[in-house]
C-alpha cells in the first residue's frame, strides 16, 4: 500500500525528518510513536502531501504509484485520507454540504454515518465552528467514514476523548481499516499516531514504529514498544535499536 524511502523533509527551511523507510502493507494497520516535536505529524502530512512540508529526498510510493510530485488533493483522489490532530475551523461551510461533497455516488451515507457517529444535528453548523474537542474527533472520523480511503492516516485520534467516545471512535476506525473482517478480506491500511495506545484497545495494530529526532529508530510489536515506553521512558526504547 505505502512505501517511504529514505524521506528527507523540510519544514519552513528546517530539516526535520531524516532517512525515514516505512513499508506498510495492503490490509496492515501501523502506529507511530514517539516523544512531542519528534517529527510525527510533519511524516503524515508529508505523506498526505501537503505542500509547506518539502520533501529534499526520497520517495513515496502509495498503490505502485510515485506520488512523491503529486499535490494533496491528487493523493485524496488516489485513495490517500487523513485525520489531523487539531483541524482547521472552516467558517461558511456547513458540515453537511462539506460531506455532500466527499460522498460522492452514495449521499445516503451521511444519514447512516452520521447517526452512527451521533453527528445527525451538527449538519447545519460550520465545519468545526465551536464543537468540542470530542465533537471534532467524531467529526473528522465521519468525514473519513464517507470518503472511504483506502489509505487512513489519523494524528492522534483519542486525543482529548472521553471515555464512551473513546469506544465509539475506536470501533469506527476499525472498520475503516478493516481490523472487524478476517485478515484474507483486509485491503485498507493506516498509520496511526497515539501517545498514550488506547486505541490499540480497538485496533489490533500489525506493527508499531518509534520515531525520535526526525528518524524512526526502532520497530516492532506496538504494545512492546509502548510498554518499554511507558516503563523506560524513549531513551530506553532507541537504545535496543531494532531497526
Ligand atoms: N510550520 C512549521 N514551522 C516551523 N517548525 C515546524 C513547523 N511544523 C513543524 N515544525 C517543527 O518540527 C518539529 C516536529 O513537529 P511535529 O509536529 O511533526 O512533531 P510531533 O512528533 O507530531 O509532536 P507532538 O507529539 O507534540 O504532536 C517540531 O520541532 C516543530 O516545532
Amino acid at each position: 500500500m505505502l512505501k517511504v524511502t529514505d524521506l528527507h523533509v523540510e519544514v519552513e527551511g528546517k530539516e526535520v525528518l531524516h532517512d525515514v523507510n516505512l513499508h506498510i502493507g495492503e490490509g496492515e494497520t501501523h502506529v507511530l510513536m514517539g516523544p512531542n516535536g519528534s517529527g510525527k505529524t510533519t511524516l503524515l502530512r508529508a505523506i498526505m502531501g501537503f505542500s509547506s512540508y518539502k520533501i529534499t529526498e526520497g520517495k513515496i510510493i502509495f498503490k505502485g504509484r510515485d506520488v512523491t510530485g503529486l499535490s494533496l488533493h491528487e493523493r485524496a483522489r488516489y485513495g490517500m485520507g487523513m485525520m489531523f490532530q487539531r483541524p482547521p475551523t472552516i467558517a461558511g461551510l456547513k458540515l453537511g454540504k462539506l460531506l455532500s461533497a466527499l460522498s460522492g455516488s452514495a449521499p445516503e451515507n451521511i444519514g447512516k454515518f452520521g447517526s452512527q457517529m451521533n453527528m445527525s444535528n451538527f449538519m447545519d453548523r460550520d465545519v468545526n465552528s465551536g464543537f468540542s474537542g470530542g465533537e471534532i474527533k467524531r467529526s473528522e472520523v465521519l468525514q473519513l467514514l464517507i470518503q472511504n480511503p483506502d489509505f487512513v492516516m489519523l494524528d492522534e485520534p483519542e486525543s482529548g476523548v472521553d471515555l464512551e467516545n473513546i469506544s465509539l471512535i475506536g470501533h469506527s476506525i476499525a472498520k475503516l481499516v478493516e481490523k472487524d473482517r478476517h485478515i484474507i478480506d483486509r485491503h485498507k491500511s493506516g498509520l496511526i499516531i497515539t501517545h498514550t495506545g488506547y486505541i490499540l484497545d480497538y485496533i489490533d495494530a500489525d506493527t508499531g514504529h518509534m520515531l525520535c529526532d526526525g528518524e524512526i529508530k526502532c520497530h516492532g510489536n506496538p504494545r512492546e514498544i509502548l510498554k518499554l515506553i511507558q516503563e523506560k521512558g524513549y531513551q530506553e526504547c532507541i537504545k535496543c535499536q531494532k531497526n
